[in-house]
């Protein structure tokens, strides 16, 4: 592996973590003086070349374990290496200072000099090199960012998205060993965003940059993202593909925080094809991935149904009546209530622009049948 976090724990000092605010259960093991970090023992690791991503709640620890790799907080346990360099580990009392890690950060303020022009602002960590290597440099990460005609330009003659390709090239200059982004797309707007998410994954694609990025946006977790890892209160529940984020959840809150969908009551029986999912819209199958009968007391579980896995179907013998819907241009997403009380959510194309309160017909159409133990909370 090229960089490894493992088991790695951070706890600010004399801090109450927000994080746990809002959470019963933490708030009474809080009480009980078994008080979280902000980040618990938490490892993944990276090989060469991979664009990790870090996404969760607001407070879950995602930038505190940026700080941790960048070497600007120590350790509270764990051990922190790159290319098998050890960079920090708190039984030894290791601690690289920034400087000595090698590593490229990039934050949401760009924090670009407003004195300096785009070359120099990107020549700025270049200095120990000589005059003609810095220009050639210089040169080469403009070309990669397609900047190349804005060199002489300050940067405040620049756009926000042109200004945060600059602060990409700075980083990217000294060629870090890993390049650390956090939210660097945040304060642009929603079209810019995609667009850059996308240049920025083929910009790391180019330079062969190892990275680890956070943010909120799922879209743009799952666009740039080669292994995206979900955080909840200072844990990572799942370090995995995009696609087995989505389609295969580790664990209930992963599933109910990636995309729009619910939990509804199931029950696995044996058939002869395999195990099948009793679910209020009909039976469901995946052979591959199902759990057996015998996971859960009667076989009784929570399903979880996501939206797009909710057909329009007029013909369809399910009939659920629309609750609520909102118009996202090219679909709605309707919230649909069976008869028997159950709610769905459900991507419909946009031209299919039915009345809130109309009752329409539905089917499930579910590859990946992904069920967990009852919880109390699902509606039944
Ligand atoms: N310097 C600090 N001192 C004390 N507590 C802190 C400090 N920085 C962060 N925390 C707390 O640690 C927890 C994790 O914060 P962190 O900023 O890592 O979360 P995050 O997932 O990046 O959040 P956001 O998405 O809102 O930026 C929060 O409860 C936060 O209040």
């Amino acid at each position: 592996m090229f960089l490894a976090l493992d088991q790695i724990g951070l706890r600010y000092p004399g801090a109450a973590q927000a994080q746990q605010a809002n959470s019963p259960s933490s708030s009474q093991a809080m009480a009980r003086g078994q008080r979280r970090g902000a980040v618990e023992a938490l490892s993944l690791s990276l090989v060469s070349g991979q664009i990790g991503v870090l996404i969760g709640p607001s407070g879950c620890g995602k930038t505190s374990v940026l700080r941790c790799v960048a070497g600007l907080e120590r350790l509270h346990s764990g051990r922190i290496s790159i290319a098998g360099e050890v960079l920090a580990d708190a039984a030894m009392g290791r601690h690289l200072t920034p400087e000595e890690r090698r590593i490229g950060m990039v934050f949401q303020d760009y924090a670009l000099f407003p004195h300096l022009s785009v070359a120099d602002n990107i020549g700025f960590g270049l200095r120990h090199l000589s005059r003609p290597a810095r220009a050639a440099r210089i040169q080469e990460v403009l070309d990669l960012v397609g900047l190349a005609h804005a060199a002489k330009r300050a940067p405040h003659q620049l756009s926000g998205g042109q200004q945060q390709r600059v602060a990409l090239a700075r980083a990217l200059a000294p060629a870090p060993r890993l390049l650390l982004l956090d939210e660097p797309f945040s304060s642009l707007d929603v079209d810019l965003r995609e667009h850059l998410s996308q240049e920025l994954r083929a910009i790391l694609k180019a330079s062969g940059t190892t990275a680890l990025f956070v943010t909120h946006d799922q879209a743009e977790a799952f666009a740039i993202g080669d292994v995206v890892g979900v955080m909840h209160q200072g844990s990572l529940e799942q370090w995995d593909a995009p696609y087995d984020v989505y389609h295969r959840p580790a664990t209930r809150f992963v599933a109910d925080f990636i995309g729009h969908s619910v939990f509804t009551p199931g029950r696995i029986v044996q058939s002869e094809q395999g195990p099948a999912v009793l679910t209020p819209v009909g039976s469901l199958m995946d052979a591959e991935a199902c759990a057996l009968a015998s996971a859960y007391p009667g076989g009784l579980c929570d399903v979880l149904l996501r939206a797009d896995d909710i057909i329009h179907d007029d013909l369809a013998p399910v009939k659920a009546q629309i609750e609520r819907k909102v118009f996202r241009g090219a679909d709605f997403l309707y919230t649909l209530r069976l008869s028997t009380g159950e709610r769905l959510m459900a991507h419909v194309p946009s031209h299919h622009d039915h009345h809130v309160g109309e009752w329409i017909g539905i089917r499930a159409d579910v590859d990946h049948v992904v069920t967990f133990a009852k919880q109390a909370s699902v509606v039944e």
